[in-house]
């Protein structure tokens, strides 16, 4: 599953419904100061730059970030939900349980929803999005295939960690 944070200062916490025997990935993307992430058992902080990624137990490994100074700094967390392990044999379950407004522990027992986000439509801040048919040429098979994709990668800009607009002197 995944989670997309804008600009939030998490307090520390454990994520308690991600799987013990998981690891979250997170990434940071964005421009922007602050939003270390520091793990206070560790006693690390790590000054996470967007684009890096850190894996860590989210369930067992107490984490939080620190505010963002300046700029716009996504989170994206990939994380895995313990009832993908618990109900494991029996999706059938988990759709009925969704369709009722259950949700269940990490036992199974059913836990009183505290409250219900609209995953299409966070804070009001996502438009839904209605997705087309493709068109007749965005679906037809070609006749035959060539692999010229590699040869036109220009990488020397990669190579040196350029960005698309900074020059590339004739000397490199
Ligand atoms: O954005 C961060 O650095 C932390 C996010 C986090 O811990 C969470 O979403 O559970
Ligand atoms: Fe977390």
């Amino acid at each position: 599953m995944i989670a997309i944070n804008f600009n939030t200062i998490s307090d520390y916490h454990w994520d308690e419904h991600d799987d013990p025997n998981s690891l979250c990935c997170l990434v940071a993307l964005g421009d922007f100061d602050g939003g270390e992430l520091c793990f206070p058992q560790l006693q690390i902080v790590i000054p996470l730059r967007p684009g890096q990624v850190v894996a860590f137990s989210s369930r067992l490994l107490l984490h939080g970030n620190f505010p963002v100074t300046r700029g716009i700094r996504h989170s994206v967390v990939y994380f895995v939900h313990s009832m993908f392990f618990h109900h494991l044999r029996n999706f059938t379950e988990i759709y009925k349980d969704r369709k009722d407004g259950i949700e269940r522990d990490v036992n199974g027992s059913a836990v009183p929803t505290v409250s219900h986000q609209d995953l299409n439509n966070a804070n009001g801040l996502n438009r839904i999005i209605n997705l087309d048919r493709p068109k007749a040429n965005q679906i037809r098979v070609p006749p035959s295939s060539t692999d010229c994709r590699r040869g036109c990668i220009d990488l020397s800009r990669a190579r040196r960690g350029l960005k698309a607009e900074d020059p590339l002197s004739d000397s490199e």
